[in-house]
């Protein structure tokens, strides 16, 4: 492996296929574009998977868990030792993502980058524990080099072990009390844009909270700002373990081949800094809602992402994609199960006029 793996270029799109898939939605027994966004992802999803009828059964979550130091800045409304007990929520069953999971027949996969209040080892769950979270970007770059790297090739890893299981779709899902500080910070150096436009109250601030938080980060960017040369210095300074696992399988997914289904905010954040370390994945990904955190509409608008789901959901781990995971299937069975115009002699074929 290449020393910057994420640079090599995302798997090829099935042009013919996607071209296919497109010309067989305009003989469907309906008006031109009357499905909207079902249309326009049934096509990508057909091009994505080489496959004239796409197919979603089998679908993998992937929830990455972190801590990070900045959260002693009092940055969330929750203490760090939250994200693990939450872990152990989601290997319990009890958790919002393991309910969906369950419910799509999905496969939950959870990871433990690094927690700062340890907890039992869980069945099932796979602990990596590269250091008890990050540290504090407020004083100090959250990642070395050395734990950036380790976090971006087991988010690596997580996709190599979701393409050996077939997965047709991949979910990347965050755990990390705080982490929409991190996320916050990075997208205001990737979109250029004040900390002000992009903050939002995360787990539920309150005003003082926010002031208090737009603060925080605007003391970090100034600190870190002129040692940012481009996106891998904006993860490994501002970002955290799980963000940057989630970056590594975004790039991954791309050049495996296997269609990714973008979450929200801190997921999002992510996904932009994969696309900026990597343009060619852009392809892959679908955007599965947007999330109530103000912040998670400039990053779609950066991607180009049109979110498929605007349903006021604020909660990450993934639920956002995977509450958008029964429409692509319901688009995935109208593209493949519906009459042509010919097959049910309608006689109202717009391509015949
Ligand atoms: C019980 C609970 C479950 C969660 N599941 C996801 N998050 C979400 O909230 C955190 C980010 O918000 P902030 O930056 O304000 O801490 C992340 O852990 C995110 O996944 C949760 C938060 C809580 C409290
Ligand atoms: O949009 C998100 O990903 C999000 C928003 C608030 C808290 N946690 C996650």
């Amino acid at each position: 492996m290449s020393e910057q793996w994420w640079q090599e270029v995302a798997a090829p799109i099935n042009a013919a296929v996607q071209q296919q898939a497109r010309l067989r939605q305009t003989r469907l027994t309906k008006p031109q574009g009357a499905l909207g966004q079902l249309e326009r992802v049934a096509i990508q999803l057909a091009g994505l998977q080489g496959d004239p009828a796409p197919q979603l059964q089998r679908v993998w979550i992937s929830v990455f868990a972190a801590d990070h130091g900045v959260a002693v800045e009092g940055v969330s409304t929750v203490p760090q030792a939250v994200t693990g007990q939450m872990l152990r929520n989601f290997a319990n069953g009890g958790a919002a993502i393991s309910v969906m999971a369950r419910e799509l027949g999905a496969t939950l996969d959870l990871r433990d980058l690094g927690l700062a209040v340890p907890i039992e080892p869980l069945p099932g769950v796979h602990h990596l524990n590269l250091a008890p979270g990050s540290a504090n970007l407020l004083h100090e770059p959250a990642l070395t080099p050395q734990l950036c790297e380790q976090a971006l090739l087991a988010g690596r890893q997580a996709v190599l072990d979701a393409v050996g299981q077939g997965a047709q779709l991949f979910i990347a899902g965050e755990m990390g009390i705080g982490n929409t500080t991190p996320a916050c910070a990075m997208a205001s150096l990737l979109l250029e844009r004040p900390v002000v436009e992009l903050v939002g109250p995360g787990t539920g601030l309150n005003a003082d909270g926010l002031r208090h938080k737009t603060a925080v980060i605007e003391a970090a960017l100034g600190l870190h700002r002129p040692h940012c040369a481009g996106p891998l210095d904006i993860l490994r300074r501002l970002g955290g373990l799980e963000i940057a696992a989630i970056t590594g399988a975004y790039l991954a997914a791309a050049q495996q081949g296997l269609p990714m289904l973008v979450d929200g905010f801190i997921c999002s954040t992510a996904a932009l800094c994969a696309v900026r370390l990597n343009p060619s994945c852009q392809d892959w990904m679908l955007f599965g809602h947007r999330s109530a955190e103000p912040g998670h509409a400039a990053v779609l608008a950066g991607l180009a992402g049109a979110p498929l789901l605007d349903v006021g959901m604020r909660l990450g781990e993934g639920t956002g994609a995977a509450a958008a995971v029964p429409l692509l299937r319901m688009a995935c069975a109208l593209h493949n199960g519906m009459a042509t115009f010919a097959e049910a002699a309608v006689a109202a074929d717009p391509t015949a006029c």
